[in-house]
Formats: structure tokens, C-alpha cells, sequence
């Protein structure tokens, strides 16, 4: 029986090459969606001033924040700039900081990777610490520099799951292996959401939002790289998009 058919927002990228800007998503999120969550993404503009955000959450049934080698603003968690935080999209950032917080607020299923996982904190009014790597006792999480993509996604870490919370029952262990491309980090964690998975340095790698009315959780790997064929990456993916299916049946 086939699944209902329902879709997904996935808020772009800004990206400036070949005399355009272009808004656009990589294509390992959007191969995840449709080979395990059975969803079919939606690349969401990141031109937030000039759409109408309700109108598309409306007629979605979940919402998905992809990675980027982009960082999220420091502004926005009352930092001051500095050529660290580089690079920004403060486009993307426009876009996603209002489409999380009203994902949340409707109960749409809401899946944060990497960038993703930062944005969610920064919405509910956390902050991130840059260049971990550089702090006393913490690891390199950084990707290897490597040509092969699936050299620099390939796990490097394990992270343990917090036994009581919604990703341990999804994943159905208490520690599992995942990969790592990031240099920035969770630093003061949001009000209002909870711990899901530490590294053993004690970076936060997963959270999830406390009372959400349906799946919501930030991850700071990357589920989607390996969802065809990692276990814990396809129980990710398959319980957002189940989530994502009984959010449309509500809907009527
Ligand atoms: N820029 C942030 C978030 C990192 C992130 O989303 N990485 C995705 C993969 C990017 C790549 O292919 O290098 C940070 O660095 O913490």
C-alpha cells in the first residue's frame, strides 16, 4: 500500500556562482526524504521577506533544516561578529529561525541536521560556541579533508542517548556511531528543549523540544548521508516521515 503522499519543506541555501544567486538544497537530504521517509521535499526560497510563510506550512506536513557549511548569525544569540563565524547566510537564517518556531508552534514534524540542529537552538533562544576544536578538552569534529564525500561522512564518533528520550526510543540503542562536520556547537542550550545525545567530549549532538506535539528534534550528524543503509540513520528518517504522515491524517 503506498504512503499517503506528503510533502516537505526544506528552506534553501543562498548560494552566488555563475553571475546569479541561487537558492538550492544538497541532494542528500532530499534522497533521504524520498527513498526512507517516503516524503517529497519541497526546497522552500530563502527569500523570507517576500513569501508567505504560513501559506506553505499550510500545505506541508513536516519541515526538515539541511546542513551547510554556513553559519548561523551571531546576532541572533547576541554575539558580536567576527571573521570566525564565517561564513553567514543570513537569508537562510531569515527563513528557517520563522519557519522552526512555527513548525513548532502548529506541531509540524521537525527534523534539524547539523546547521539545522544549531538553528533550533538559536530559535528557542540558545547559543553556539565556534571553532570547538579550539576549546580545552573538546574534539575535532571538523570533516576530514578528504575528496571522497563518503571518507569525510563517515562515522567518526559514538554519542550516547539520553535513555528516556524520544530519539533512544527511535533509535532503539544507547549509543550509537555517527559522523561529524561541524566546528560549531550547542554552547547554552535553548529554554525549553532537552539533551538527546552527548559526544564524550560532552557536545551536545542531539536535542530534542520538551511537550512537542509531534517529532521535533535537532541532530548535530548527519542521518541523511547514510539513511538507505545505516540502521539507526533509517529509523530516523522513517519515524519523521511516519510522523510526518499522521500529522496529514490530522489535518483531514
Ligand atoms: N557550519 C556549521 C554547521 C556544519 C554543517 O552543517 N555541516 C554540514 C556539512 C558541510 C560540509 O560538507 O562541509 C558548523 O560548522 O558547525
Amino acid at each position: 500500500m503506498p504512503h499517503a503522499p506528503i510533502l516537505v519543506a526544506v528552506p534553501a541555501d543562498v548560494r552566488d556562482f555563475e553571475r546569479y544567486r541561487w537558492h538550492a538544497s544538497p541532494d542528500t537530504y532530499l534522497n533521504a526524504l524520498t527513498r526512507v521517509a517516503a516524503a517529497t521535499p519541497i526546497i522552500v526560497p530563502a527569500i523570507a521577506e517576500e513569501i508567505d510563510i504560513d501559506l506553505i506550512l499550510d500545505r506541508v506536513d513536516g519541515v526538515l533544516t539541511t546542513g551547510s557549511a554556513s553559519n548561523v548569525h551571531p546576532a541572533l544569540y547576541g554575539s558580536e561578529p567576527d571573521p570566525t563565524f564565517e561564513p553567514y547566510d543570513t537569508a537562510r537564517d531569515a527563513l528557517t529561525q520563522r519557519l522552526i518556531q512555527a513548525s513548532v508552534a502548529r506541531g509540524i514534524p521537525l527534523i534539524c541536521i547539523c546547521r539545522g540542529h544549531q538553528e533550533l537552538n538559536v530559535a528557542f533562544g540558545g547559543t553556539l560556541a565556534t571553532e570547538i576544536q579550539e576549546i580545552a578538552g573538546r574534539m575535532d569534529h571538523r570533516a576530514i579533508t578528504h575528496d571522497d564525500q563518503r571518507e569525510r561522512y563517515a562515522t567518526r564518533h559514538e554519542v550516547a542517548l539520553s535513555g528516556d528520550g524520544p530519539l533512544a526510543a527511535i533509535v532503539g540503542q544507547s549509543s550509537i556511531r555517527v559522523n561529524s562536520l561541524h566546528r560549531q556547537a550547542i554552547d547554552r542550550l535553548g529554554n525549553g528543549l532537552a539533551v538527546e545525545a552527548r559526544a564524550p567530549d560532552g557536545t551536545i549532538e542531539a536535542v530534542s523540544v520538551k511537550g512537542a506535539q509531534s517529532f521535533a528534534l535537532g541532530l548535530q550528524w548527519h542521518p541523511e548521508y547514510w539513511a538507505e543503509s545505516d540502521a539507526p540513520s533509517a529509523a530516523i528518517f522513517r519515524a519523521f516521515g511516519d510522523a510526518c504522515r499522521r500529522y496529514r491524517q490530522s489535518r483531514g
